[in-house]
C-alpha cells in the first residue's frame, strides 16, 4: 500500500505541492526526503513578528494553499491527511507548498519527543478524526473533509498570527490537551472569532470549514475558492508575475526597515552607554576613552574645590533604617545635582554624606571664574539645604558644613575595572580640612579662595581668624556669607518629579524621556529658577540621514506633544529665562521624510503628481502595441509593456515599479476618463493597468501599504491575468471568464454546483506523471512551441526549481550525500512529464548548479 502511495506521491507535480523524493530507511528511523523550502513553515513565518505580512502576502498564501489542496484532492492521492501550518512550507520565492501528505501507515508508529508536540499536532484534526484515532494513538489516512477542517484552523492562524487556537504562548501540553479534548468531545469548541479583524466572508468560510459535521464542510474547488475570491482581488489585479515582484520588493523593504530599526536600537544602546560613561567621567575624558585613547594625568594651575558634609550624619544613620538613609541621601543629592547643573563645575564624587565638586577641571578657564562658580554654587546649595526636610525626620534641620579652597591639582583616571576621574594634590586635602573645620550651615574658605573671591564683584566674606589646621598648621580662614544682588530662593525643585536619568529606566527611546513630564519640569524651573538639562533634551534633535521608522515614530510623537520648553540659561546664575524649541527643526525634516518610502527619495526631484499620457490607446482605454509614457512635467518616462511574456524580450521596468510604489503616498485624484492625459490616482495599479493593457479606476489599491482585512473589498469584479493551474489553453480567456460568471450566478441563486466538466487540473493519466497545464501570462502569447525559453528566471512555474534539477540529478545528489543507505525508490524512474515543454536534459550533462541551496529536505520520523 505504502509503495503505491509513494509512487503516486512522486508523480505529483504542482507549484504548490512540495515534491516528494523518497524514503530513506535507517535502523530505527525513516527519513522522508522531500524538496527543501528555504523560508521554513507557515507557522514559523506567522510567528515571526519582525515580518510584516500585508494582506497581499496572506492572500497569496491562502491562494497557494487552496491551489495545492485542489490539486491534491483531484490527484490519485485524494487526501492530505496531515494538513497543518507546519506542513505548509514557504519557498525562497514566497510560494506556499503543501508538504508531508500521505504515508499514514509509516506515521502510525511515530514517536513524539514530548507530549506537547503530540497534542499540538492534533490541533488541526477534526473532531471525527480525533475520535477515530483515539486522540492520536493511531494514524489514519484522513479525509478530504478533515483537510477542509484543518484549512479552517490555518485560515484563523493566518489572520491572528497567534498560532492555532491562539495558543502561541502556551508551551506546556496541558492547555493544548484541554483544547484538543474539548474539540473531540463534540462541543463545537473552536478558535475564537471574537475581536477578529477580518471581513465577514473570511469568518463565514472559517465557520463552514470547521463545521462539526463533515458533510457541512465545503470543498476547496467550488466553494472555498469562490467564497474567498474577494480576498484574492489584490492578487488578480496584478498578474501573478507583477505580484511576485511586488511581494519580493515588499519583503526586501521589510528587511531594510528591520535593519534600520535594529540599527536605531543599536545606536540608542550606544547612546545610553556613552551617556552612562559621561555621567561617571567628564565628557572629554569619556570621549578619549571611547576613542580608545589613554587619559594622561593633567595638572591644573588654580582650581577651586568644594567639599560638604552632613553634621551628625552618623547619628542620623544610627537612628534610621538603611532604606531611610538611602531615601534621604537620594533626595538630598538629587537636589544638589539639580543645582550644580547650573554652574560650570564637575561633581567629582560622593562618599557617604560627603559631596565633592570642582570647578576648573577638566576644562580650565581662569582662576577667578572658577572660584566665582564654586562660591556662588556653595551659597545656592546652602540656601536650598536650609529649606530641606529629611523625609523621615521632617522636624530636623539638616546641618551642612561646606569648605572651599583654591589651588593647583592634578587630575587623571585611575583604575581599569571601575575607572574614576580623581583629583590629586594638597589642594584637595586643604579643601577637605576647610570643610571639617567649618561650622554647620556656613561656608568656610581658605585665604586663597578669599583672595580670589575678593577680586570678583559682590562676594561678602568675613574673617574667621587664625585656626590651627591639622597637618597644615596655623591658617587664617574666612566665612563666605553671601553675594550682593543674588538672593537664592530657599525653595528647591520638585526633585520627585524632576527628570530622571534616562540611562537606567528604559522608557522611551531617543531621549524623549526628558520631556515626559514636561509640565513638572516647567514647574520645577519656575519654582526654583533652575534650568533644564539642555544637553540631554537636545540629544534627539540632531538631524541625521536615513531616519529609522522607530525614530520617525518617536519624533512624530514628540512633535505631537511638543511644547515650547522654557530653558534657563545662566549667564548671571539664575536671573533670566529663555525659550527653546529644540525639536522643531529636525521634526519638520523627519516628518516630511517619513511620508515617503525610501524609493521615493530617489525620485524626490520629480513632481509627485505625474501626468500619465496614454499612447496607442483605443476608445476603451486599452493600450496597444508598444510603450506608454508618463510625463513628469518636463520629463518623459517610457512605460514598457510587461515584458516577461513578450516575444521581443523586453524586460519589466523595475525602476518604474519603484517609482510607482514610491508615489503611493500621493493623495487620490479623480478617476480616469478617456481623455488622452490624466492624473494617476494610485501608482501601482496604474502600472499593472498599463501593462495589462486596460485602464479602469481602482479604488481598493489606494489603501495604505498594510491595509487591514476590513479594507478589502467585499466583492471585486474579477479582472485578472490567469495564474498557474488555469485551463486557459483549452478554454481561452473568454471561456474562463464565462465559467467564473456562471459559477457566480449559480452560487448567488443557490443552485448546486455539479462537478466541473472541465477541471482546471487534468487528472493525471494512470501510470504517468500528471501533466499540469502551466499558463499564466504565457497563454496570452501565441505559443510558438518554445515559450519556456522566454520565461524569466522568476516565472512562477520555475519557482524553487532548478531548471536542471531533474529527478535523476537529485537522486544522484541524494545517493552521494547519504552514501550507501537503502533507497526505496528506483533512481531510474523518469519523472519528466511526457508532454513537458522543456526538453529533458540528458542526465549526464546535468550540472548540479544549485548546490548553494540544498534542494532536499530529509525529515526524520522515528
Ligand atoms: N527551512 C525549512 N524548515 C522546515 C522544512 N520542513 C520542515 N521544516 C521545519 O521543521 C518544523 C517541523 O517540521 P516537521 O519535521 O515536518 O514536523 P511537523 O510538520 O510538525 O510534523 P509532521 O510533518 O506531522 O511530522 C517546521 O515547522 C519547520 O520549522 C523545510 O523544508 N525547510
Ligand atoms: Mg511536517
Amino acid at each position: 500500500m505504502t509503495k503505491i502511495e509513494m509512487k503516486i506521491m512522486r508523480q505529483l507535480c504542482h507549484d504548490n505541492i512540495n515534491s516528494f523524493m523518497g524514503l530513506c530507511l535507517r535502523p530505527n528511523s525513516v527519513c522522508v526526503v522531500r524538496e527543501f523550502c528555504a523560508k521554513s513553515s507557515l507557522m514559523d513565518i506567522l510567528r515571526n513578528r519582525d515580518l510584516k505580512l500585508d494582506h497581499l502576502f496572506i492572500a497569496s498564501f491562502v491562494e497557494d494553499l487552496i491551489k495545492g489542496m485542489i490539486y491534491l484532492h483531484e490527484s490519485e492521492l485524494k487526501v492530505h491527511g496531515n494538513l497543518k501550518s507546519t506542513n505548509c512550507l514557504i519557498t525562497s520565492r514566497w510560494a506556499l507548498q503543501v508538504a508531508d501528505f500521505g504515508l499514514h501507515e509509516i506515521r502510525d508508529d511515530q514517536k513524539w519527543d514530548c507530549d506537547y508536540l503530540l497534542w499540538q499536532s492534533l490541533l488541526w484534526t477534526s473532531p471525527e478524526l480525533l475520535k477515530e484515532t483515539e486522540y492520536g494513538k493511531r494514524t489514519v489516512k484522513g479525509t478530504q473533509k478533515g483537510d477542509v477542517y484543518a484549512f479552517g484552523i490555518i485560515l484563523h492562524e493566518l489572520i491572528t498570527r497567534q498560532g492555532p487556537y491562539q495558543l502561541i504562548e502556551y508551551q506546556d501540553h496541558t492547555k493544548v490537551e484541554d483544547v484538543v479534548r474539548s474539540v473531540g468531545e463534540g462541543t463545537c469548541f473552536r478558535p475564537s472569532l471574537a475581536g477578529l479583524e477580518c471581513q465577514g466572508y473570511l469568518m463565514d468560510t472559517m465557520r463552514l470549514c470547521w463545521s462539526e459535521y463533515p458533510e457541512q464542510r465545503p470543498d476547496f474547488k467550488h466553494v472555498i475558492r469562490h467564497k474567498l475570491k474577494p480576498m484574492f482581488a489584490g492578487i488578480y489585479k496584478r498578474n501573478i508575475m507583477d505580484h511576485m515582484v511586488v511581494m519580493m520588493e515588499k519583503y526586501q523593504n521589510q528587511l531594510e526597515d528591520l535593519v534600520e530599526e535594529r540599527t536605531a536600537e543599536l545606536r540608542e544602546e550606544k547612546r545610553r552607554t556613552e551617556h552612562l560613561l559621561q555621567r561617571m567621567l567628564p565628557k572629554s575624558v569619556a570621549q578619549q576613552l571611547l576613542n580608545g585613547h589613554s587619559v594622561v594625568p593633567e595638572s591644573f594651575p588654580s582650581v577651586t574645590i568644594y567639599f560638604s558634609d552632613i553634621v551628625g550624619f552618623t547619628k542620623i544613620s544610627g537612628e534610621s533604617t538603611p532604606l531611610q538613609v538611602v531615601a534621604f541621601l537620594n533626595k538630598l543629592y538629587t537636589l544638589f545635582d539639580s543645582i550644580i547643573k547650573q554652574y560650570d563645575v564637575y561633581k567629582v564624587e560622593t562618599i557617604g554624606d560627603a559631596y565633592m565638586v570642582v570647578s576648573g577641571v577638566p576644562s580650565y578657564k581662569t582662576e577667578s571664574y572658577h572660584a566665582e562658580q564654586i562660591g556662588t554654587m556653595a551659597l545656592h546649595l546652602l540656601a536650598a539645604v536650609r529649606d530641606f526636610r529629611i523625609p523621615h525626620r521632617p522636624e530636623d534641620q539638616l546641618m551642612l558644613r561646606i569648605g572651599l579652597h583654591t589651588g593647583s591639582c592634578v587630575a587623571g583616571v585611575v583604575g581599569k575595572t571601575m575607572p574614576r576621574y580623581c583629583l590629586f594634590g594638597d589642594t584637595v586635602n586643604t579643601a577637605s580640612r576647610m570643610e571639617s573645620n567649618g561650622e554647620p550651615l556656613k561656608v568656610h574658605c581658605s585665604s586663597s579662595t578669599h583672595r580670589v573671591l575678593n577680586s570678583v564683584d559682590g562676594f561678602e566674606l568675613e574673617e574667621r581668624g587664625i585656626l590651627n589646621i591639622k597637618g597644615k598648621g596655623a591658617m587664617t580662614t574666612f566665612w563666605l556669607t553671601g553675594r550682593k544682588g543674588f538672593v537664592f530662593s530657599p525653595s528647591y525643585p520638585d526633585y520627585e518629579t524632576e527628570e530622571e536619568p534616562d540611562i537606567f529606566p528604559r522608557r522611551e527611546i531617543g531621549g524623549c524621556s526628558s520631556f515626559n513630564n514636561t509640565s513638572a519640569a516647567m514647574r520645577a524651573v519656575q519654582n526654583s529658577k533652575l534650568g533644564l538639562n539642555r544637553e540631554s533634551t537636545l540629544s534627539l534633535a540632531r538631524p541625521k540621514e536615513g531616519h529609522s521608522s522607530i525614530l520617525k515614530r518617536l519624533v512624530e510623537r514628540a512633535k505631537n506633544t511638543e511644547t515650547s520648553i522654557p530653558a534657563y540659561f545662566t549667564p548671571a546664575n539664575g536671573v533670566s529665562f529663555g525659550t527653546i524649541n529644540p525639536l522643531t527643526r529636525p521634526i519638520e525634516r523627519s516628518s516630511q521624510e517619513s511620508g515617503r518610502s525610501q524609493a521615493s527619495n530617489r525620485f524626490r526631484r520629480k513632481t509627485l503628481t505625474p501626468k500619465l499620457t496614454r499612447h496607442n490607446h483605443d476608445s476603451n482605454g486599452r493600450m496597444h502595441g508598444s510603450n506608454g509614457r508618463i510625463a513628469f512635467d518636463d520629463e518623459d518616462i517610457v512605460v514598457r509593456k510587461r515584458s516577461t511574456s513578450l516575444p521581443d524580450g523586453e524586460v519589466l521596468n523595475l525602476e518604474l515599479l519603484d517609482l510607482y510604489s514610491s508615489l503611493s503616498a500621493v493623495p487620490s485624484h479623480p478617476p480616469l476618463d478617456s481623455s488622452p492625459s490624466f492624473y494617476s490616482p494610485s501608482p501601482n495599479p496604474r502600472l499593472s493597468q498599463l501593462v495589462d493593457g486596460s485602464f479602469t479606476s481602482d479604488s481598493s489599491a489606494r489603501s495604505s501599504q498594510y491595509p487591514s482585512y476590513r479594507d478589502l473589498p467585499e466583492i471585486v469584479p474579477r479582472k485578472r491575468s490567469l495564474s498557474c493551474g488555469d485551463k486557459l489553453s483549452m478554454l481561452g480567456l473568454e471561456e474562463e471568464e464565462d465559467e467564473e460568471e456562471e459559477m457566480d450566478r449559480r452560487l448567488s441563486n443557490g443552485e448546486p454546483l455539479e462537478a466541473d466538466s472541465s477541471p482546471l487540473i487534468t487528472p493525471p493519466p494512470k501510470g504517468r506523471r500528471a501533466r499540469k497545464p502551466r499558463k499564466s501570462t504565457l497563454s496570452l502569447q501565441p505559443t510558438d512551441g518554445n515559450v519556456l525559453a522566454k520565461k524569466p528566471f522568476w516565472h512562477p512555474s520555475l519557482r524553487d526549481k532548478s531548471p536542471d534539477a531533474s529527478f535523476s540529478s537529485l537522486w544522484r545528489r541524494l545517493a552521494k550525500s547519504i552514501g550507501d543507505e537503502t533507497l526505496e525508490q528506483s533512481p531510474n524512474c523518469n519523472r519528466r512529464p511526457v508532454n513537458s515543454r522543456q526538453p529533458t536534459p540528458p542526465p549526464s550533462s546535468t550540472p548540479l548548479n544549485n548546490a548553494s541551496e540544498p534542494l532536499l529536505n530529509a525529515s526524520l520520523m522515528v
